[in-house]
């Protein structure tokens, strides 16, 4: 995937310019910057689902999975993540044992806790035959154990399947432990190169503008 000059919009209001790039295949990226640099609108528009002015050459096989997710009447796990699939069933089995999805698949959707709810549309965008997944915040609400299960898992799948990911993410020591590739996108635009590059304790202090 390549991008060039991409500027996105909001009515008037401009988010970014000059934002040039290309996503690594086969590695993990991950994508950092402040609240409202515009991490979710980017990858909306790598994933296709909002336009941009500039260059993107985008593969077929791209999956975006927001943020926030939300089903609007009563569905099973199960059945939620049966319409997704399809994968092969060694995939399946792999991706469920590592988020034990077992306990949930027979419950209602809009019952389980919202690290629940993560787990599943986790395994919803995974279960899905993509070369290119786009994970907006996938930590978010998850616990520790499956932080580090989730992010494992990937590293998997990217050896494994060859698949390619590029996850927005607040933590730059999971960010630095888990990704291949680092991009950082402020008003400056996109910043791109390898974690003992960009994510040293005194870039980190200077970009998150910590104390
Ligand atoms: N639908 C929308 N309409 C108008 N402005 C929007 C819309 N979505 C986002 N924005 C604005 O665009 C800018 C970038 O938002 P975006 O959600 O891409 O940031 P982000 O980096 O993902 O932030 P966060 O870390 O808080 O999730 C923000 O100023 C936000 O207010």
């Amino acid at each position: 995937m390549k991008f060039k000059n991409l500027q996105a919009n909001y009515r008037e209001r401009v988010v970014f310019t000059g934002v040039t790039g290309q996503l690594e295949p086969h590695q993990i990226t991950m994508l950092l910057g402040q609240n409202g640099a515009g991490k979710s609108t980017l990858m909306t528009i790598l994933g296709r689902l909002k336009k941009a002015q500039g260059q993107l050459e985008c593969p077929e096989s791209t999956l975006y999975l927001p943020q926030k997710n939300q089903l609007f009447d009563y569905l099973k796990v199960n059945d939620l993540l049966q319409l997704a699939t399809t994968v092969t069933s060694a995939t399946v089995n792999r991706i469920e044992q590592t988020l034990e999805l077992a306990d949930l698949l027979p419950r209602d959707f809009l019952h389980l806790s919202s690290g629940q709810q993560q787990r599943v549309w986790l395994a919803y965008a995974l279960l899905q035959d993509k070369d290119v997944i786009l994970l907006d915040e996938p930590l978010t609400f998850l616990d520790l154990k499956y932080q580090q299960r989730l992010l494992k898992l990937l590293v998997e799948l990217k050896q494994e399947e060859q698949r390619t990911f590029l996850l927005s993410i607040h933590d730059p020591q999971l960010a630095r432990e888990y990704g291949d590739v680092i991009w950082l996108l402020d008003q400056k635009g996109l910043t791109t190169g390898q974690p003992e590059q960009l994510l040293t304790e005194q870039k980190v202090k200077e970009f998150f503008e910590l104390q």
